[in-house]
């Protein structure tokens, strides 16, 4: 069975003698690039371990982004280099700093210093009907985060979710965090796919999901 193909402008080049998923954009947390192009290290990215792990992501290039958990900004900065405009939100300040700096060089990346829990302090800003929501906030609710934001999202989009067990219940059996959180997220959205993280993310289920 083939891949599923990677978005336009991500792609497989070889990088301090590896072959690494890469964007084209400037470096920002340190990681190896050449000519032009940054090595995405699914180690440090939910959606760089999703795209290795070659989960349908519906991703194509140059589509309209929601991302919520931008933190300083290390995913975020590579969905900028090859989508369209990227709305990231993120409500601790101290990594925000990191993301305006990401965002100095990209001027497709609107850093947001919002809580993603409230989504109507960001309406008038992120344009309806984006393309995609990226969700990686690794904190208690996640699956909640991602109903009060459906709003923003296409009938036809995909919403791209991370859930980390241990941020919902440290002692549960990681299994029935993920179930639970899955019930609520059914309640807004048609969930097409679901892939333990584990190689690169311990206890995180990456979720593919679309609106119902
Ligand atoms: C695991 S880190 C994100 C890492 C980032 N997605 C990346 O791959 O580069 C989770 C981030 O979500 C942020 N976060 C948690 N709850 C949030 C909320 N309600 N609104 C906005 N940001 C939130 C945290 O401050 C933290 O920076």
């Amino acid at each position: 069975m083939s891949e599923p193909a990677l978005p336009g402008g991500v792609e497989r080049r070889e990088i301090d003698g590896e072959r690494r998923l890469a964007t084209r954009g400037e470096p920002v947390y340190g990681e190896p690039t050449a000519d032009g192009w940054r090595a995405w290290d699914p180690e440090r990215s939910k959606l760089g371990g999703m795209l290795e792990l070659g989960l349908e992501t519906g991703l194509s290039g140059g589509e309209t982004v929601l991302y919520l958990g931008a933190a300083s900004g290390t995913t975020v900065s590579h969905v900028a280099d090859f989508a369209g405009p990227t709305y990231a939100v993120e409500f601790a300040p101290r990594p925000a700093r990191d993301l305006l700096n990401a965002a100095a060089s990209r001027d497709r990346l609107f850093p947001l210093l919002k809580d993603a829990r409230k989504p109507e302090r960001y309406a008038h800003v992120v344009e309806a009907d984006v393309d995609a929501i990226v969700q990686d906030v690794a904190t208690r609710g996640q699956a909640e985060v991602a109903v009060r934001n459906a709003r923003f999202l296409a009938d036809d989009g995909r919403l791209l979710l991370a859930i980390k067990a241990r941020s919902e219940d440290v002692t549960a059996e990681p299994d029935a965090v993920f179930e639970g959180a899955l019930d609520r997220l059914r309640e807004a959205y048609e969930v097409l796919e679901t892939r333990r993280l584990d190689r690169y993310h311990e206890d995180h289920l990456g979720v593919v999901a679309t609106p119902k």
